[in-house]
């Protein structure tokens, strides 16, 4: 993998399991990779797949009924490596890393956002908890951050409350906030998915300045290939809890080698290919989690299983950036393996 002084997290075999009425889901299924300084990776995948609980197992925001299992996720800080799985969820440690080291941003920006302070207050909440600004201070910082984050009359719309702003508004601001404290890492949980397709390229302009101009990593969930071909510097894809597929966004768009990734690549028009594009939906649906089948859980949706396939695949390296999980993946795409 990357050397670790450009890697800002890396999570290494990380398991997180929900436990209901005595049954396990194993959401997270043994994943490592790396959020690298500058760099945006996109995890991408169906719903269920564990993008959303791979997110909040980092951020130490994992529901009631769920922990983590096993693994570790490291966050190398500029004051030396932190085992973020060792911290307690709601301790010291913990919540002063969350938002002023890594920051998240959700797809609805309200639950980020508190519908009866203005915007301003809680920018500048945010920065008095985190730095040591003065109120003048922290009032100047928070509209520079709304006027860097495109809204106009930043003066102004700082007082507003969110529900004055439209939907795209909103999510700047929720940007606005978690980049308040210059955070080294964002992690964005479909941020634009609920907004129209103009405001969603504003938002992904504004993200890419961020990664360019302030080296911040970049994990970005999404479940749309289009999203990934425009923004990923590298490309996790996710299926069943587990990476099925991973490497530069080069090398999975342009030589996908998981059968699960070609089907992804073919169920949506991807920027950049062309308008005659063959748009084919995958067939079946994702396995009850709480009832898995034994090894390769794709098989049973998967043109190219056999009698193998009942076995979970081992990982294989194609090069030192490009691992798949699939018995075939040779014969299927003409891989050769390192
Ligand atoms: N609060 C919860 N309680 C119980 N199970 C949960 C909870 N949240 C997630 N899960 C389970 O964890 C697994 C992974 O879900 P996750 O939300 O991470 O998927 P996702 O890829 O983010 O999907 P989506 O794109 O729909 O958000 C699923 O099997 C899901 O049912």
């Amino acid at each position: 993998m990357t050397d670790t002084q450009d890697v800002a997290i890396s999570v290494r075999d990380l398991k997180t399991f929900f436990y209901t009425n005595n049954r396990c889901n194993r959401a997270i299924n043994g994943v490592s990779f790396d959020i690298k300084k500058g760099k945006t990776l996109c995890i991408v995948g169906e719903s269920g797949c564990g993008k959303s609980v791979t997110a909040a197992t980092i951020m130490q925001l994992l529901p009631r009924l769920s922990r983590i299992e096993e693994g570790e996720i490291i966050y190398h800080s500029e004051d030396g490596d932190i085992p973020l799985h060792a911290l307690e969820r709601n301790g010291r440690d913990m919540r002063r890393i969350r938002g002023s080291e890594i920051a998240m941003i959700f797809q609805d920006p309200m639950t980020a956002l508190n519908p009866v302070y203005s915007v301003g207050f809680q920018i500048k909440e945010s920065l008095k908890y985190h730095t040591n600004l003065g109120r003048k201070k922290a009032h100047e910082k928070a509209v520079d951050l709304l006027r860097e984050m495109g809204i106009s009359m930043p003066e102004k719309r700082v007082n507003d409350f969110p529900h004055r702003y439209s939907g795209g508004m909103r999510q700047r601001a929720m940007i606005a906030m978690a980049m308040s404290c210059s955070p080294k890492v964002l992690i964005a949980d479909e941020p634009t998915t609920a907004l129209d397709v103009t405001i969603q390229a504003q938002i992904f302009e504004l993200m890419d300045k961020l990664k360019r101009e302030h080296g911040t990593g970049i994990m970005l969930i999404t479940h749309d290939m289009g999203v990934v071909a425009e923004l990923a510097d590298d490309v996790a894809v996710m299926y069943m809890g587990n990476i099925v597929e991973a490497g530069t966004v080069d090398e999975v768009l342009r030589n996908p080698a998981h059968p699960y990734t070609r089907a992804l690549l073919a169920s949506v028009p991807v920027l950049g290919k062309g308008k005659n594009q063959d748009i084919q939906a995958i067939r079946g649906s994702t396995p009850d989690p709480y009832d898995r089948p034994k090894g390769c859980q794709f098989a049973a949706r998967c043109d190219f299983a056999t009698a193998q396939c009942e076995a979970m695949p081992a990982e294989t390296h194609i090069t030192p950036t490009h691992r798949v999980m699939c018995w075939r993946y040779k014969e299927l795409s003409g891989h050769a393996a390192e």
